[in-house]
């Protein structure tokens, strides 16, 4: 029972280094991709790309254990750490498998974990019960879990990844096992989204994806989804590949947490680039 209490409580302390601020929104950054999508740019420079994704200020970094260990320490207590649990691979596209746990986020100071899981496959049931299973043994060390859920399986072709019914289903999945922070996709206007988050009871953000060709496109996403009343959004590949990462970090947090519009933000994205130019 005290124990039961006492895991409450952490989970309290942990959600409240993640989610500091009063709006309850959550800017979240990943470097989690390698083994799953390959040493792409960005992520070939690791310690590089971490320290100018710290500079900008976001709510917390997700990565796997190995670079935790080895990068992570200059950030103890500046940024939070969220711990990747499970990771699915570049020849094997359908399925999360489980490479830590939730002691070795507990060694390493996370602040959380985060877990994939796919659904819309024929191995949806065992998906969902590694989900169920990592859900359990976060709650009872009281560490917030985030999973980034999404339908995937051999079941789902193309466009039905973003589907509002796909989507929500997925989400829905994810906050039916006691998540605490469910990523998953965008599909792709505030209005559909909105209905996701109405129908999915914990926080809801979303994957940054490669669909926004240019930095007004990802800026327009980011106030939609918080707009649509989402809680955040956990970004990777477009900020880590961005000519001025810790720039774009700051911009993004503004829209976030600060209400900026487009436009507005816009304008502080050209700001900050321009003086980091003239330093
Ligand atoms: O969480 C993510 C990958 O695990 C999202 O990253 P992207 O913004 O690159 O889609």
């Amino acid at each position: 029972m005290k124990r039961g209490l006492f895991s409450m409580l952490g989970k309290e302390v942990r959600l409240g280094r993640l989610i500091p601020n009063a709006d309850g929104h959550y800017f979240g950054l990943t470097v989690d991709h390698a083994i799953a999508r390959g040493v792409m740019p960005g992520l070939d420079t690791i310690g590089a790309t971490i320290a100018k994704m710290a500079a900008g200020g976001p709510n917390a970094i997700t990565m796997h254990k190995g670079i935790a260990e080895k990068c992570f320490a200059p950030y103890a207590g500046k940024v939070p750490l969220v711990l990747k649990l499970t990771t699915f691979g570049v020849y094997h596209f359908e399925e999360d498998v489980q490479v830590a746990d939730v002691d070795e986020a507990v060694c390493l100071g996370a602040d959380a974990v985060s877990t994939g899981c796919i659904v819309g496959g024929d191995n949806q049931d065992q998906q969902l019960a590694q989900l169920g299973r990592l859900s359990r043994d976060a709650a009872k060390v009281g560490m917030p879990i985030i999973c980034h859920i999404y339908p995937r399986g051999n079941h789902i072709t193309g466009a039905e990844q973003y589907s509002v019914e796909n989507v929500t289903y997925a989400a829905r999945a994810a906050a039916e096992l006691g998540i605490d922070l469910v990523k998953t996709n965008y599909t792709g206007d505030p209005e559909s989204f909105a209905r996701v988050v109405q129908a999915v009871p914990t926080r809801v953000a979303i994957a940054g994806g490669t669909k926004c060709k240019t930095v007004r496109d990802y800026l327009q996403m980011t106030r939609d989804v918080i707009d649509a009343g989402a809680a955040g959004v956990t970004y990777g590949r477009f900020v880590f590949q961005y000519r001025d990462v810790t720039a774009l970090v700051k911009t993004l947090g503004q829209v976030i947490h600060k209400g900026l519009s487009v436009k507005e933000a816009t304008e502080l994205l050209e700001q900050l680039e321009q003086n980091k130019n003239k330093e």
